[in-house]
């Protein structure tokens, strides 16, 4: 097992009141999920699996959607009284916060997302979703609805063994600065409508 669950408690929000449960990987790193209602029943839940974004989540970035993306994730969970979101330490898609404000360097000389990966000598996403799978088995989830736009996290977290019924559509307004990051992402990375 290359991730366990270490404790959980109560996390009371401005949309619902969430369990918060901590993880720790054998790496060494901390993920954790929050979650809302029975989720271990047979039905399929509606699900996030989110990349942390210190930016965008914390910093209120308007380079990225991840911010509102997490916030609309929690709204839809809290309105149906019933889901996860998987909140991954996999930072500027698995590259790290520091090589990430590298990235966006190389993004303000007018390289596009993931030119500005590769000049650095990364893959443009490096991000891995075995855990995911497994975070998802040690909270009792059997099938999910995943929140996503993105076609190569669906493929990955099927391909990690979780039980995905269906993509739900998880779009949030463009603004003038996420405008070309967004286009980058449909052209390059083949993110969905
Ligand atoms: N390397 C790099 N990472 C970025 C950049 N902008 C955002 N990120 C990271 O990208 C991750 C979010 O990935 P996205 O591709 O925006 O969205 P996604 O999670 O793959 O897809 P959705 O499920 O549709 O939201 C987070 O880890 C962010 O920190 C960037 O310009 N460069
Ligand atoms: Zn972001």
């Amino acid at each position: 097992m290359s991730i366990k669950l270490i404790t959980s408690t109560l996390l009371p929000t401005p949309f619902a009141e969430f369990r918060l449960h901590g993880f720790e990987a054998a790496n060494g790193k901390e993920h954790v999920a929050l979650t809302l209602g029975d989720i271990t029943t047979d039905e399929p839940v509606l699900a996030r699996v989110h990349s942390e974004c210190l930016t965008g989540d914390a910093l209120f970035s308007l380079r990225c959607d991840c911010g509102p993306q997490l916030e609309a994730a929690m709204k839809r969970i809290a309105e149906t009284g019933r889901g996860v979101i998987l909140y991954l330490r996999q930072e500027g898609r698995g590259i790290g916060l520091i090589n990430k404000i590298r990235a966006y360097a190389e993004q303000d000389k007018g390289l596009d997302t993931v030119e500005a990966n590769e000049i650095l000598g990364f893959l443009p996403d490096q991000r891995e979703y075995g855990i995911a799978a497994e975070m998802f088995a040690q909270l009792g989830v059997q099938q999910i609805r995943l929140l996503t736009n993105n076609p190569r996290k669906l493929k990955a977290l099927q391909d990690a063994g979780v039980n995905v019924l269906e993509r739900v559509q998880h779009r949030v307004k463009t603004t003038a600065h996420s405008h070309r990051y967004l286009a980058t992402k449909a052209a390059k990375m083949g993110h969905m409508e």
